[in-house]
């Protein structure tokens, strides 16, 4: 059962030479879209990659580098493709996603459009439950802390790979990942200052090094390359690269 993942950007949500943190999960035959920023569009047009492409996207919080693209997504299904997209919520998120990000666009009571359901395949997740996506391809939601009030979840994929999303420093959660077995921890990294609602570098090198070992740094700042050969034992994540697991 290998996996592959490539993130389509790595950047934090401020960064400008690098895409907004989002990523594609190739299982054989299936491919997972996790977050779809604003940049998510564009970059997928780089790759080559049309959205009928994609058979779910996954969204882990509502920042707009997470679902800035998804009116875009919205309005090209519904228009050119008219193909409804697969879109697996947290169930948190349902609500504020339509009411509080894409309701001002996406809302037309000429056509009848009112809700998310109107232009995706909604499928509710619950945390703490493992959902089999594909034969290849099981994933679990976990928590995180992130912005108090506002939901936010991390992906544990095949039990192999935790993807951190946009979480502030957990130490006992990434301990615990690391005696469940996961081989990888994939996590934002605030390069500069205190993880105030990310994990700040100094807070993760902070970790055994037997977890920095197995922990790649994503969502980060433009200034990036100035911390290579800084970061302990973690290795950076780079944009648009291929990497099994
Ligand atoms: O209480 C807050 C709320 C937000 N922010 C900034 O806004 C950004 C929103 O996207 P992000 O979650 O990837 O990163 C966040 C931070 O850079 C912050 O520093 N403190
Ligand atoms: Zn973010
Ligand atoms: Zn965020």
């Amino acid at each position: 059962m290998s996996l592959q993942i490539q993130m389509i950007g790595t950047g934090s949500a401020f960064a400008k030479r690098y895409y907004n943190n989002n990523a594609l999960v190739y299982a054989h035959g299936f491919t997972l879209l996790i977050d779809c920023g604003v940049t998510a569009p564009r970059a997928l047009y780089e790759l080559n990659i049309p959205s009928p492409q994609i058979d779910a996207i996954l969204i882990t919080h509502i920042h707009a580098d997470h679902v800035g693209g998804l009116e875009e997504l919205a309005f090209q299904s519904q228009y050119v493709h008219r193909h409804r997209m697969k879109l697996l919520l947290p169930s948190t998120l349902i609500g504020p996603l339509w009411d509080h990000s894409l309701k001002g666009g996406l809302e037309n009571k000429a056509e009848g459009f009112h809700s998310l359901n109107d232009y995706f395949e909604v499928v509710p997740l619950e945390p703490g439950t493992p959902y089999p996506l594909h034969p290849d391809l099981t994933l679990e939601l976990l928590p995180t802390e992130h912005i108090p009030g506002k939901p936010s979840y991390a992906i544990l994929m095949n039990e192999k790979l935790y993807y951190s999303s946009d979480s502030r420093f957990d130490a006992e959660r990434l301990k615990e990942m690391s005696a469940r077995g996961v081989k990888e921890i994939w996590h934002d990294c605030q390069l500069q200052g205190k993880g105030m609602v990310h994990a700040a570098l100094d807070e993760l090198m902070s970790l055994p090094e037997s977890i920095q070992r197995i922990t790649r740094l994503m969502h980060y700042g433009d200034n990036m390359t100035d911390y290579i050969g800084c970061t302990g034992s973690m290795q950076f994540i780079e944009q648009h690269r291929k990497y099994s697991f």
